[in-house]
């Protein structure tokens, strides 16, 4: 069955009448990017959502499998009402990172703490009880196929005891919410994969949780699809105030909806900040490759065989230009030209957003000779752009 891509029908009525039953914090709007708070760090006058103080987790040796450390002191807050995305390759601690968030892990060492309560000291009962706040959708959906769409979202809440009557009133609120109105009788198999995370998204909040947990909630579908989804998280965030935490492997998904982002590396957090900021600057190569990563940001194919990174005898010197908000609206690059009487060559990159950040990368090639005598950096960083240069062309 073919998902529709476009945007689902979300009542305002309905979002409103969410956000009034949730606790404090929800229903703040705020937009991707636009976190309310001061300094990006919207809801940090009401403390963090989650905070990790120096989490470990080792999976001890078993038979002849060494012992993992696929956590090592990660220190992490993460503020109320937002999106942090965490990115990081296969292996490098994401699964393990949002399974000790949610209590699925313990950590070896530190303190998880959600929503004020360190989750890690708790009892199976009270970490039962404390999971409620704490949402999960899972890359494939985790839905019973022997229950309709209805009766998955329903299974949380009957297993908190609540009357039919107020089991059927909340999952027709939730499929409503998720667009899923009209599927309510359908079994998972009848359902695309869009809208079986629909659903899942449905279930993940009927609990009304002050958290939602992402773990590659859209790894398993196309572009568009996932597109339509990150759009109904972001809506969840904004106008339900639920702080959700994301992790994947796609830089793209972090662009789309994420307010920060962490990047995980061999169990660490090598770089944190708001997600328009570590575009800009990046301070890892980690951070850099998966920019890079994404389409309009790789070196011109038709560059990439001649480039030399000796500039002995070059003529032409290549570089990587990131302009980001103010800057990204100059004529930074005719500006240049014309300052040092100079011939700027455009060979490549991409005009683009994050959130409502303008965004603009650019490969230039520049005579090796003003590159060298220092005239271009120069210019470059008086006009606001962040500057690398990537090889030389003989
Ligand atoms: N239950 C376990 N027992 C032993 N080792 C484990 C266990 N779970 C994870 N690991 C190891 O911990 C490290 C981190 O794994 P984790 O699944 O957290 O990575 P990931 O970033 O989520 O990877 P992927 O994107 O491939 O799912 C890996 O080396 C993995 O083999």
């Amino acid at each position: 069955m073919i998902q529709n891509a476009s945007a689902p029908p979300f009542p305002p009525a309905l979002f409103r009448d969410l956000a009034a039953r949730l606790p404090s914090g929800a229903g703040r709007a705020s937009r991707a990017h636009e976190p309310a708070g001061p300094g990006g760090r919207g809801g940090a006058a009401d403390g963090a959502a989650i905070v990790l103080r120096d989490v470990a987790k080792t999976f001890p040796a078993r038979g002849s499998d060494a012992a993992v450390e696929a956590l090592a002191d990660i220190a992490l807050d993460i503020p109320r009402s937002e999106i942090y995305g965490i990115i990081g390759r296969s292996g490098a601690g994401k699964s393990t990172l949002i399974r000790t968030i949610n209590g699925l892990e313990r950590p070896t060492r530190g303190e998880v703490i959600v929503d004020g309560v360190t989750i890690n000291r708790l009892d199976e009962a009270a970490l039962r009880n404390e999971r409620r706040k704490i949402g999960m959708i899972f890359q494939h959906f985790n839905l019973l196929s022997s229950r309709s769409a209805f009766d998955n979202v329903a299974l949380p809440l009957e297993l908190a005891g609540l009357s039919r009557v107020a089991i059927r009133a909340k999952v027709e609120r939730l499929l409503d919410l998720v667009g899923l109105a009209d599927k309510r009788d359908r079994y998972p198999v009848e359902l695309s994969g869009g809208q079986k995370q629909r659903v899942g998204i449905a279930r993940a909040l009927a609990t009304d949780p002050k958290v939602l947990l992402s773990d590659e909630a859209t790894s398993a579908l196309d572009p568009e699809t996932t597109r339509s989804i990150l759009a109904l998280l972001a809506r969840v965030n904004a106008e339900l105030g639920v702080t959700i935490v994301l992790i994947t492997h796609e830089m793209a998904v972090i662009k789309e909806i994420c307010h920060r982002v962490g990047v995980i590396e061999a169990g660490r957090i090598i770089e944190e900040g708001p997600v328009g900021e570590v575009f800009a600057h990046p301070r890892t190569a980690t951070a850099r490759s998966f920019i890079g990563s994404l389409p309009g940001r790789e070196i011109p194919a038709a560059l990439a065989g001649h480039l030399r990174a000796d500039p002995t005898g070059a003529r032409q010197s290549v570089l990587r230009l990131t302009l980001t908000g103010a800057a990204a609206g100059q004529p930074v690059v005719t500006r240049l030209a014309r300052q040092l009487g100079i011939d700027v060559v455009l060979l490549g990159g991409q005009i683009d957003s994050i959130g409502t950040l303008p965004f603009a990368l650019l490969y230039v090639g520049v005579p090796t000779q003003a590159w060298a005598s220092g005239a271009v950096g120069a210019a470059l960083e008086a006009a606001g752009a962040s500057t690398e240069v990537i090889g030389h062309v003989l």
